[in-house]
């Protein structure tokens, strides 16, 4: 290597949630292939040592995966013929993935196949219930309304206006028709309330996914069908988020083609666009195997055992490959030095390290930074909050709900549809449920024992995101009140007499398991692209240049994927920028290089 430039001795990774941990691992065996290969000109030192610190007794993150103990009904026996108990698999945070749409998706495949995961994944087949059978809930009666899982599903619920049509989604294939000539008019329409919002718009080039589909697909769609897919993602509030940075099809659609269905029928043509699909699709291609020929046959996959599996095999392989973790770790302080940078650790002790790769929250890293290094926009972006009921049934999914993979919850306040119905002189959904997910029939297999498929039903009741969130500093929501954050006590007794107006006949549970994840989904609120932008500049010319790499939900996507697809991308870039001839100037990775486009 050549002299000036800065060896990498050791990295910290700051939290050890999945992309940490994966951000730890792929590290781990890029210093060993260094090791190996002893290649001089990079810029690895080949006994560069990592750290993980959590601050958390456990790592995992979001992900976990609780097993816990259930008693057999009387008379039943369980697989060894002996009456007892077995186990069941309840999952706080995410449980299912999505074998396709990102070069991340690709990436997590192949990360199963590395860790030797393969045989553990639970494939559900495009033609299985869970793939066809979505639905969103009803307020005005509490009846389930299926989705449109296809165009010719669309046009079936259209033809049969038998009333299951005709409800929530009334409208629904006749607004996307005349989609094409209605955007023009609308988008040019001079709505007063909205003016200080174009402003911002042409401005910050951005805007609410509500607002674009408001003004394209009509109020209608943003209300029912819009608002509830925000929650089934994001778990937030679709007035304040950004469209750009969620739905960037949407976007480029409506840019490119002044509407959005000619725009999704026909995208136009991008370099960007044209080097995504390039890289994703070298990245399908390089699975190991058949697999990316079967998974094109799965509509969702999960993971034997929970998804937690994936996360405690990840730290088992880190720890063969050497990575110090410490759990248990609050840090104090993070400051730039002259050789990388300080962790400074409420313990007292400090860790001296060449580089620091944080998957901590925005707002929690910017807490940590002193003021004379502090970074723009880490604290922009509000996170949500999300209440997670666990129940078990002692009677057959087929006796208590439709099979299917779950239904989500509309908005309610300032809902056109909504206000019109006399309904509505109270409020339908007080406890602010969001979505409820039919873990027995979205996904078998999860636990060893087929007796919990056979003779229990497994449902996640999810609560909060926006109804316990406010947006108050945000020019694109209209601040209806919050209901307040009840005690993890209070959440199974509120899920339940959400349940029995849904599903009356549902039966006392014989198990539940309630939590809050505080703050786990980040918000990402109108503009976040160019702030992003703003905070890549800013890293690549300030004291922390090369020497903080920033990762994680809190900026490029909130899946599972997503994080993992972030954490492979920044290890890719580093590795390539470390083996880069030392003159070269474009070698600073931040992390957020696909935010460059904002400029
Ligand atoms: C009710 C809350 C939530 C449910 N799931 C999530 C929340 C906050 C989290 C989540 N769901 C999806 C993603 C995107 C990542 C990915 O897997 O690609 C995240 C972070 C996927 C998703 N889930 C639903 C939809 C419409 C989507 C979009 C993509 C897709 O089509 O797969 C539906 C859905 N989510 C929840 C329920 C109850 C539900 C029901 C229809 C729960």
């Amino acid at each position: 290597m050549a002299s000036g430039t800065k060896q990498i001795k050791h990295i910290t990774v700051l939290g050890g949630g999945l992309t940490g941990l994966t951000s730890a691992y792929r590290l781990a065996q890029l210093v060993k292939s260094s090791r190996q290969s002893g290649n001089p000109s990079s810029a690895l030192h080949p006994e560069a040592s990592i750290t993980l610190l959590e601050r958390s007794a456990r790592v995992g993150g979001w992900v976990h995966s609780r097993r816990r103990w259930m008693e057999l009904p009387e008379g039943i026996k369980d697989d060894l013929g002996v009456h007892g108990k077995v186990d069941v698999v309840l999952e706080s945070g995410p449980r299912s993935i999505r074998p396709r749409g990102s070069k991340g998706a690709a990436q997590m495949l192949k990360l199963l196949q590395d860790l030797d995961l393969t045989k553990a994944i639970l494939p559900v087949p495009l033609d299985h219930p869970s793939a066809k059978n979505r639905f969103i809930l009803d307020l005005r009666n509490h009846k389930l309304v299926k989705l449109p899982s296809s165009v010719i599903d669309a046009l079936t619920l259209w033809l049969r206006r038998d009333g299951r049509g005709s409800g929530i989604l009334k409208g629904f294939l006749r607004s996307i028709l005349l989609e094409p000539f209605r955007s023009k008019k609308r988008l040019d329409a001079k709505v007063p309330s909205t003016s200080k919002l174009a402003v911002l718009e042409t401005q910050i080039n951005d805007t609410s996914v509500d607002n674009l589909v408001r003004r394209t697909l009509g109020p209608r769609i943003a209300d029912s069908l819009i608002s509830s897919m925000v929650h089934g993602i994001y778990a937030a509030d679709s007035r304040v988020l950004s469209v750009r940075s969620t739905f960037p099809v949407l976007w480029d659609a409506l840019q490119a083609r002044g509407s959005l269905v000619l725009g999704l029928l026909r995208p136009a043509r991008s370099v960007r666009r044209e080097d995504a699909a390039r890289a994703e699709k070298e990245a399908w291609e390089s699975l190991g195997g058949d697999m990316n020929a079967q998974r094109k046959t799965w509509s969702i996959y999960g993971i034997r055992g929970g998804v937690e599996t994936l996360t405690k095999k990840l730290e088992e392989e880190i720890h063969k490959l050497g990575v110090d973790v410490r759990v248990g770790q609050t840090i104090g302080k993070l400051e730039p030095t002259d050789d990388g940078c300080r962790v400074s650790l409420s313990s007292g002790a400090t860790l001296d390290t060449t580089m620091v790769v944080s998957t901590l929250s925005p707002a929690v890293l910017a807490d940590l930074l002193p003021s004379q290094h502090s970074l723009p926009n880490l604290s922009y972006n509000p996170a949500t909050s999300v209440g997670v009921v666990n129940l078990v049934f002692p009677i057959p999914p087929e006796r208590i709900h439709p099979p299917g993979f779950g239904y989500l919850v509309p908005r309610t306040a300032d809902s056109s549809i909504f206000a019109q119905s006399e309904a509505l002189q109270m409020n339908p959904n007080p406890d602010g449920i969001i979505g409820v997910i039919f873990d027995s029939t979205s996904m078998t297999g999860v636990e060893d024992s087929p007796l919990i498929a056979s003779h229990f039903t497994k449902l996640t009741v999810m609560m909060g995101g926006p109804h316990w969130s406010t947006y108050p500093s945000d020019p694109f929501s209209s601040a209806s009140p919050a209901i307040p954050i009840p005690q993890s006590s209070e959440l199974a007794a509120k899920a339940m007499a959400h349940l029995r107006k849904v599903f009356p006949s549902v039966p006392e549970p014989v198990l539940t398991e309630s939590h809050i994840s505080k703050n786990c989904i980040p918000t990402y609120l109108v503009g976040h692209g160019q702030r992003l932008h703003q905070l890549h500049k800013h890293l690549g010319s300030s004291a922390w240049r090369s020497k903080l790499v920033l990762v994680g939900s809190g900026y490029g996507g909130v899946g599972v994927n997503d994080c993992v697809g972030m954490a492979e991308q920044a290890v890719e870039n580093l590795n390539i920028a470390w083996s880069e001839a030392p003159s070269s100037t474009s070698s600073c990775i931040t992390g957020l290089e696909r935010w460059k486009e904002w400029d």
